[in-house]
């Protein structure tokens, strides 16, 4: 769809906004030349030494009970070395990157055109809230340590995949019944067609962040914009620029 297309159809009737993380709010590169070594540096000295830790415990219980008889280590490489998105491997990269934001190591650099739109939405009565696979503590830590600061306030909800996977409806349908939002008035941005898919699935609406930069394809079936400012003109939001 043309950006007048979609601009013929948009109705303003988007009142909430569900955002992924990766390749929409963040770059593609920051996530993995930045986050995902980190994590895969810290993970063995983390799971030599807080395997005490319930949030440890309960990880490598779930990596015991998805992969009987391989040593946890041994598995989250193979899980990190297929870029898997599954539970115990966020939870645990969630815990590590905490001790990067805590010492400075790491602060999160949102692409330049994503706060000041998400602040605007805010201000205009818009609900936002994120849907990432990465878990909800890594997500409170990203936006609680953006270069501009913590602006996790901007966000009325963090969902995770114990929601459900980004590919399935039904995990669409459930952050709606959690947030009481209306599935026609809720829009869904994300970099991948599958998930925007699964969402137009649960009735959501939905736009593809397809940013150059990231060298991401625009897909089949979706509105596509290359900047949040072009999805408030798409969807006519909230001060739109
Ligand atoms: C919470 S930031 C790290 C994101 C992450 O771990 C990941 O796998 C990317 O997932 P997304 O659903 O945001 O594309
Ligand atoms: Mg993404």
């Amino acid at each position: 769809m043309t950006v007048a297309e979609a601009a013929t159809h948009a109705d303003g009737g988007i009142d909430s906004v569900l955002l992924d993380i990766e390749g929409t709010t963040i770059p593609v590169a920051f996530v993995h030349q930045v986050l995902f070594p980190y994590a895969r540096k810290a993970l063995p000295e983390l799971l030599a030494t807080r395997g005490d830790e319930p949030a440890v415990r309960d990880a490598v219980a779930d990596i015991a009970r998805l992969a009987p008889g391989v040593a946890p280590l041994v598995q989250l490489n193979a899980w990190m070395d297929r870029d898997e998105k599954i539970g115990p491997l966020k939870a645990l990269q969630g815990l590590a990157w905490a001790e990067g934001y805590r010492t400075g190591a790491l602060q999160a650099a949102l692409y330049p055109d994503v706060l000041p739109a998400l602040r605007r939405w805010h201000e205009g009565g818009l609900r936002l809230a994120v849907y990432s696979s990465g878990s909800e503590a890594a997500q409170r830590l990203i936006y609680g340590h953006t270069t501009e600061g913590d602006v996790r306030g901007l966000f009325d909800g963090f969902y995770d995949l114990r929601i459900g996977g980004k590919r399935e409806a039904d995990s669409y349908r459930a952050i709606l019944a959690e947030a009481g939002w209306e599935a026609g008035r809720t829009l869904f941005l994300s970099d991948i067609v599958a998930e925007l898919d699964a969402a137009v699935a649960a009735g959501l609406r939905t736009c593809q962040l397809a940013r150059p930069e990231d060298g991401t394809r625009p897909g089949e079936g979706h509105p596509v914009a290359a900047t949040l400012d072009e999805v408030a003109r798409l969807f006519a939001l909230p001060g739109t620029p």
